[in-house]
């Protein structure tokens, strides 16, 4: 029985143990290489069936426990041959007992951002479609499997929750060599790739959006229908074709650093083996199973290669393992479910399937977590030009072709700047602000001495991080942004008020340095220019505990070309005496400009322009607040003496501002 067209009802299912499947996040991947995970391989036996049992019928395979069974051995009929898996399920077991004991336990890896697959093999009849679909009252794998998977990513990706989780659904068919889109059966035979992470794609294959269980039957029903069955003299309703139902969960995270994952489900119920004499196959369905066999023989190669480790893994000799790569020897939690049948006329192909199932057990996978950084957080992703444009528009890009052997990797990405930075980050399909954001990271790092361009060429889990940090600067950056229009806002209805006080002060004279740092541009600078004069005549102000300037006689040596002694001149020149309290009260207003302010801000310092500015924002940020404004010098933005002139210049400013102050 294949291609059920309906779907079990709801009530019917098991209730969801969402517990099982309650997340924890792993970091496999990042750097190490993945520990390794066998494929699980469990054995299910059906009971015998209307017409295929033969009168006084005895089953040929009997269940030892819940791990082993034998079966009678063909070459000598005094013994049997034992078998033991993971599990194994006998003719009484229930939908249920295999989807819980088998299934169920790998859907958490998805929300781990890992591949999973269960696969349903065995000989034509031995009930694989009837383990994967199931009938309405005996709701197989995939009803509940979807079932469990939304229900929960719903609780998941719930509001408040770290994640927001989306599910989407293909369903495709192999059918004589050709994969057909189940969910667009116009779409003709699509082609199966391989991106340079090892996932396998299949570019324009339709990807539906599904929340609910609803969603998911209204999509899976009318393409189970377009599935190739056809009846055979052993099984009415037999699957005349591969067919592979693939869920993805994409995980994005709601905070910094937004990172995202990708988990895919691979609910494969394969064609039967045939064996021709006894399906009694003519024509089409002899050229059918031609191609079932001779994929499930190339399956069968590719176990053999992966279990003796040999160098090449024909992976590429059918449709069939080709698709299946990253869930043999790949990157996915696999489970294979080998159905057999009791009826003596089965036994060849049982002893045959069973031999798989103890060779696939050995197969070792290593599932990582398919996890990025959301780039378009900040600018939206460019998205791959397969998933931008349909089915058709795809396989035109591509060609009518699969790849070439040897050539694995995915089309080029549309030709952008940054494409020389490509290889491993997705800095092609960045957005070229972020682009430049991150170029500006570089300058940066290198101008503080980093030898050649320090973030482009690191590799790529460095690469992140520092992508990472660009992230979380950008938005700091925005916040602050944000912050210096209030104030500005602000500055601007204060100076409103202030006019007229304003009017009163000396054009050379500015405003307090707290205002100066958020109003227009670098007015400051214009501190400088106070006309000696009148800071004199400050000075001699009532205000008597701030002095700033004094005179003073000084010698000043003459050189003269003749004499041996230089001659002495006295002369009247200006010396700069700050006062104590107006040191430290500059000094503490220069610290927590330093500490807090922006490299804008920084800029409206006397002596410090953009790239100075920077480069104290930068060593902010690495090593963490200023204690002295002597730390300055660590920076290398000035030396000793150039310290000692900035205090001046600046205290000088600040001072000026003070005492124009209407406060
Ligand atoms: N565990 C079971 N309990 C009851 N009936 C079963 C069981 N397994 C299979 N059957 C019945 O056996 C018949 C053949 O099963 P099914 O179509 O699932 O086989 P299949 O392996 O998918 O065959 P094919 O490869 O030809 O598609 C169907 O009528 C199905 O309902």
């Amino acid at each position: 029985m294949s291609g059920v067209p309906t779907l079990p009802r709801r009530r019917e299912m098991a209730t969801v143990t969402s517990g099982a499947g309650r997340c924890r996040l792993s970091k496999v991947g990042a750097g190490r290489r993945p520990p390794p995970a066998r494929v699980r391989v469990a054995v299910r036996l059906r009971p015998f069936v209307d017409g295929t049992a033969e009168a006084n019928d005895i089953p040929c395979v009997r269940g030892l426990d819940s791990y082993s069974l034998e079966i009678a051995n063909w070459r000598n009929h005094q013994e049997t041959l034992k078998y033991q898996f993971d599990a194994f399920y006998g003719e009484k077991s229930s939908q249920q007992d295999i989807y819980a004991g088998s299934v169920q336990p790998i859907l958490r890896h998805l929300l781990e951002g890992q591949n999973a697959s269960v696969l349903a093999y065995g000989p034509t009849g031995a009930g694989k479609t009837h383990t994967m679909l199931g009938s309405p009252e005996q709701p197989g794998v995939i009803p509940r499997a979807l079932m469990d998977l939304l229900q929960l990513t719903r609780e998941e990706g719930a509001e408040g929750r770290p994640w927001a989780l989306s599910v989407t659904m293909s369903y495709l068919e192999i059918y004589q060599e050709k994969v057909l889109d189940l969910l667009d059966p116009a779409s003709g035979d699509l082609v199966i790739r391989e991106d340079c992470r090892g996932n396998i794609l299949i570019p324009g294959l339709t990807q539906k959006p599904i929340t609910s269980f609803a969603d998911f039957e209204q999509h899976f029903l009318p393409a189970s229908r377009n599935r190739t069955v056809g009846a055979t003299r052993l099984n009415q309703r037999s699957s005349r074709s591969h067919a592979v139902l693939l869920v993805k969960v994409d995980q994005r995270e709601r905070l910094a650093p937004f990172r995202q994952r990708e988990g895919k489900l691979y609910l494969i119920d394969l064609a039967g083996s045939e064996d021709n004499r006894r399906t009694g196959n003519k024509g089409l369905r002899l050229k059918e199973s031609g191609a079932i066999n001779s994929s499930l023989f190339v399956l069968g190669k590719v176990v053999d290669a992966l279990n003796q480790g040999l160098p090449r893994v024909p992976y590429r000799d059918s449709k069939l393992t080709r698709l299946l790569q990253d869930s043999l020897g790949g990157s996915a939690h696999s489970i294979l479910i080998a159905n057999i049948a009791p009826e003596r006329c089965f036994y060849l192909d049982t002893v045959s399937a069973l031999n798989f199932a103890a060779r696939s057990k050995e197969v070792i996978n290593r599932p990582f977590t398919n996890e990025s950084l959301q780039l378009h957080v900040l600018a939206p992703v460019k998205m791959s030009q397969k998933e931008l444009v349909g089915p058709s528009e795809a396989k035109r890009a591509q060609g009518p072709e699969e790849e070439e052997i040897g050539n694995p990797e995915p089309p080029a990405p549309p030709t952008f700047a940054s494409q020389n930075f490509s290889p491993l980050q997705k800095l092609s399909s960045m957005d070229p602000a972020m682009l430049e954001r991150l170029l500006s990271l570089d300058r940066l790092l290198g101008s503080r001495g980093t030898q050649g361009t320090p973030l482009l060429s690191t590799p790529k889990r460095e690469r992140m991080v520092l992508m990472k940090t660009v992230e979380e600067k950008d938005l700091e950056i925005e916040r602050l942004k944000m912050k210096q229009k209030e104030l500005e806002a602000k500055v601007q209805a204060q100076e409103a008020m202030d006019s007229k006080e304003k009017e009163n002060c000396s054009p050379t004279v500015l405003q307090p340095l707290a205002r100066r740092t958020v109003a227009v541009a670098k007015p400051l600078k214009k501190a400088v220019v106070i006309p000696l004069q009148l800071i004199q005549e400050q000075a001699a102000s009532p205000n008597a505990d701030i002095h700033i300037l004094k005179k003073k006689s000084r010698k000043r040596k003459l050189e003269c070309l003749d004499a041996t002694e230089p001659k002495e001149k006295a002369e009247d020149c200006w010396e700069l005496q700050i006062s104590p309290e107006l040191l430290a009260h500059g000094r503490q207003k220069i610290l927590d400009m330093l500490n807090e302010g922006s490299a804008r801000d920084l800029r409206s310092l006397q002596r410090i322009g953009q790239k100075k500015a920077q480069l104290i924002v930068g060593w902010r940020e690495l090593h963490g607040p200023f204690s002295q404004v002597e730390d300055l010098e660590r920076v290398q933005v000035m030396s000793g003496k150039q310290l000692e002139s900035f205090l001046k210049a600046n205290i000088l400013g600040l001072a000026a501002g003070q005492h124009c102050s209407p406060s």
